[in-house]
C-alpha cells in the first residue's frame, strides 16, 4: 500500500495519484530536475492546492500529469494513476476528456479566429460526442454555467469581443465541456485584476459543488490558498516541502520557507506597509538533491542542512515537511514536549520555595 493510502483518512475515493515522480529538462547547457521525487493525490470532489514561487516546478508538476510534457523534458521516474490506471508510459488518451485544464491567460486557451461557442462545441464533439442542437444547447449552458450574462447571444461572438474575466469564465466552459472529474487550474487568476480575480474563484467554487469537480489548483498566492483549498502542496525548487490541510498549515507552519510565504500574506504581520519577503530565489535544480535546496535562504538553516537531503517526516496528522529541524538526529528546536515541559515548571516552583503568591 502506498504511503499516501494509508495517511488518507476521509471516505472519498482517490481520483489522482502521484507518486515519486520525477520531470526532467535535458538541455543543451543543463539538466533541470523540474519536479523531483514529488508524491501527492486528490480525492473526488477535493481541491488540493499546490503553492511555491515562480520557478518551483508547479507548471511542470500539472503538465506531467496531464501527459504535455514536450522535448527536451521527460518524465523520469514515478507514477501517475487516474483511478488506479496508470498513465506514464502513454496511457493518456484514455482518460483525455477525465483531466482539464485552464490556464492563467485566457487569450493563449482561447482560438482568435473561431467564436466561444464553436470552441465548446468542437469539445463537446470530441468528449461527448454531441453535435447539432445538442451541442448548441449545451454550449450555451455552459456558459450560463460560468456567469455568461446573455449566453445566448454571446455563444456566437468571438474572444476578442469578451473582456478579460469574461474570457477566462469562456475557457473555463471550454475545460468542462470535456465533462472532466478533474481540473487543474494553473494560475487561473493571475492575470486578472482582483475584484475579477474572486468573481472567478467563487465561480470554482460553485462550480465544484455543482459539477461534483476535483480541482488541483496552482498558484504562487497563499491568500488564493487560504480561500480555495482544501489540503495544500507547498514546493520549492521542485520538491514537496510540506504538505497539511490549509487551517493546519495556517496554523502551524513546518517549514521555515512555508512561513516565509505565510509572513507575505498582507494582514497577516504588524507591518502591512512593508511584507516580509524571503530574499534571493528558488534556485534552479540542476542534479540530484544532496541538501535541503533552501537552505541558502533559510533563516533556521545549520551546518547539516548544507550536507543532507531532508526527508519527510510527519509533524501531525496528514501533516509532512521535509525539513531537518524536525528530523530528531538534528533537533535544533527547543524541547517540545509538554509533559515534561509542565512538570519541569512545576518542580521549579516547588524549589523556589513560594515566589508567587
Ligand atoms: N521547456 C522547458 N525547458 C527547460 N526548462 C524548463 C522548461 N519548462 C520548465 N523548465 C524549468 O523547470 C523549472 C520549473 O518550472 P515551472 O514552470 O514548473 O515553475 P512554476 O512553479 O510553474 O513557476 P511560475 O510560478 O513562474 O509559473 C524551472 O527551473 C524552469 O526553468
Ligand atoms: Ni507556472
Amino acid at each position: 500500500m502506498a504511503p499516501s493510502d494509508a495517511a488518507r483518512t476521509d471516505g472519498d475515493e482517490v481520483l489522482l495519484e502521484v507518486e515519486d515522480l520525477t520531470t526532467v529538462f535535458y538541455t543543451d547547457k543543463e539538466t533541470i530536475h523540474a519536479v523531483d521525487g514529488v508524491s501527492f493525490s486528490v480525492a473526488e470532489g477535493e481541491t488540493l492546492g499546490i503553492v511555491g514561487e515562480s520557478g518551483s516546478g508547479k507548471s511542470v508538476t500539472a503538465r506531467s500529469v496531464l501527459g504535455l510534457v514536450d522535448s527536451p523534458g521527460v518524465i523520469e521516474s514515478g507514477s501517475i494513476r487516474y483511478r488506479g490506471d496508470e498513465l506514464t508510459g502513454g496511457n493518456w488518451d484514455d482518460h483525455r476528456g477525465d483531466l482539464s485544464i485552464v490556464f492563467q491567460d485566457p487569450m493563449n486557451s482561447l482560438n482568435p479566429v473561431y467564436t466561444v461557442g464553436n470552441q465548446i462545441r468542437e469539445t463537446l464533439r470530441i468528449h461527448q460526442g454531441l453535435r447539432g442542437t445538442a451541442a448548441r444547447e449545451e454550449a450555451v449552458r455552459l456558459l450560463e454555467a460560468v456567469g455568461i450574462p446573455d449566453a445566448r447571444r454571446r455563444v456566437n461572438e468571438y474572444p476578442h469581443q469578451f473582456s478579460g474575466g469574461m474570457r477566462q469564465r469562456a475557457v473555463i466552459a471550454v475545460a468542462l465541456a470535456c465533462d472532466p472529474d478533474l481540473l487543474i487550474c494553473d494560475e487561473p487568476t493571475t492575470a486578472l485584476d482582483v475584484t475579477i480575480q474572486a468573481q472567478i474563484l467563487e465561480l470554482l467554487e460553485d462550480l465544484q459543488r455543482e459539477e461534483d469537480l476535483a480541482i488541483l489548483f496552482i498558484t504562487h498566492d497563499m491568500g488564493v490558498i487560504e480561500e480555495t483549498a482544501d489540503r495544500v502542496n507547498v514546493m520549492y525548487a521542485g520538491e514537496v516541502v510540506e504538505s497539511a490541510a490549509v487551517d493546519d498549515l495556517f496554523e502551524s507552519p513546518a517549514h521555515p520557507y512555508t512561513r516565509g510565504l505565510l509572513a507575505s500574506i498582507p494582514g497577516r504581520t504588524a507591518a502591512e506597509d512593508r511584507l516580509p519577503t524571503i530574499e534571493g530565489e528558488v534556485p534552479t535544480p540542476t542534479g540530484p538533491p544532496s541538501d535541503c535546496r533552501f537552505a541558502d535562504r533559510c533563516p533556521e538553516a545549520f551546518d547539516a542542512c548544507e550536507d543532507v537531503h531532508p526527508e519527510h517526516v510527519d509533524v501531525g496528522s496528514d501533516h509532512g515537511v521535509a525539513c531537518l529541524l524536525h528530523e530528531e538526529a538534528y533537533d535544533h528546536s527547543p524541547p517540545v514536549d509538554p509533559a515534561s515541559g509542565s512538570a519541569a515548571v512545576e518542580g521549579d516552583a516547588a524549589a523556589d520555595g513560594g515566589d508567587r503568591p
